[in-house]
């Protein structure tokens, strides 16, 4: 379904580098990585927003860059935030949209708006926070877009709604012939929903892997100072405080102590490579 191949984009002061990775029909792919490691860029590329320098993108198997209009018909996005004339009405926000893409479902989009308790009298201005989303999220199922993208769906939104927003999103998959790209810093979220996860940090894409390949591979172990000094050589990153210390490792193959080694969830790797890199 998507494909990216070694695409790079440079700006003044940050390279986005050789990101490579595909995703099938019927997933969910999560992105995640510190504040500025390039989430939104990796976002912007794949929406044809920005051009990389190097690289390319076939959705479909076909490159995106040359086939800009059948690819703007199959994506449905979501943005922290609705970029949309403050004054207008919801039912001139559906007016305009509806016309930007042939496949647009009239009653679809109405029914979400029942579902999500949105009048669509209310001026945009005047919706709170979640209905914004949750607007965005009406256009975007209601064109038949076989390729969701969401760039922080989620940030400032409570629990309730972040898990309302993945079932919609799982419901969507279950014909198998959508896939979800969400970028988000809340971690939680994908823990639950993702079947694969994209790592990025500082503009390197540190791994694309499968979740449980994921559990799999990277653990926590903790100990005293000394123990943890043993493995130093194979720590990814570690923390030492006045009570104990622990580490991120990948493999847990060390002959230590099972008690001591856990999971890492994907805030601990997060946090440990964002570390390396003094963004602590
Ligand atoms: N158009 C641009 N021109 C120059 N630099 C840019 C541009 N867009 C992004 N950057 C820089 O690229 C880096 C990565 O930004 P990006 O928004 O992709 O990160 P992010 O992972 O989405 O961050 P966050 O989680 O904070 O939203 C930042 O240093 C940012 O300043």
């Amino acid at each position: 379904m998507l494909r990216l191949e070694n695409i790079s984009k440079k700006f003044d002061d940050f390279e986005l580098k050789n990101i490579s990775f595909h995703l099938e029909e019927g997933f969910i792919m999560g992105i995640i990585g510190p504040n500025g490691s390039g989430k939104t860029t990796l976002v912007k590329l794949i929406m044809n927003l920005l051009q990389a320098d190097e690289g390319k993108i076939y959705f479909q198997g076909k490159d995106i860059s040359e086939n800009p209009k059948e690819f703007k018909e199959n994506i449905g996005f979501v943005y922290d935030n609705l970029y949309f004339y403050e004054n207008l009405k919801v039912k001139d926000f559906k007016n305009t949209v509806s016309s930007f893409y042939s496949k647009f479902d009239s009653d679809k989009f109405d029914n979400y708006l029942l579902r999500f308790k949105i009048d669509k009298n209310t001026k945009i201005k005047n919706l709170s926070k979640g209905q914004n989303i949750k607007l965005m999220l009406a256009n975007a199922l209601s064109h038949d877009a076989k390729l969701l993208i969401l760039d922080e769906p989620t940030s400032g939104l409570d629990p309730i709604f972040r898990k309302e927003m993945i079932e919609i999103l799982q419901e969507e998959l279950e014909n198998g012939d959508k896939s979800v790209i969400i970028s988000t810093h809340i971690t939680q979220d994908l823990s639950r929903a993702a079947d694969y996860i994209t790592f990025i940090n500082n503009g390197d894409i540190v791994f694309s892997q499968d979740k449980d390949t994921i559990n799999e591979n990277y653990k926590i172990i903790k100990g005293s100072k000394e123990e943890l000094d043993i493995l130093d050589s194979v720590l990814i990153n570690r923390k030492d405080t006045a009570y104990y210390s622990e580490g991120l490792i990948i493999d847990n193959n060390l002959g230590v102590d099972n008690d001591n080694i856990q999971n890492a969830s994907l805030e601990d790797i997060i946090y440990y490579y964002g570390k390396e890199l003094g963004n602590d």
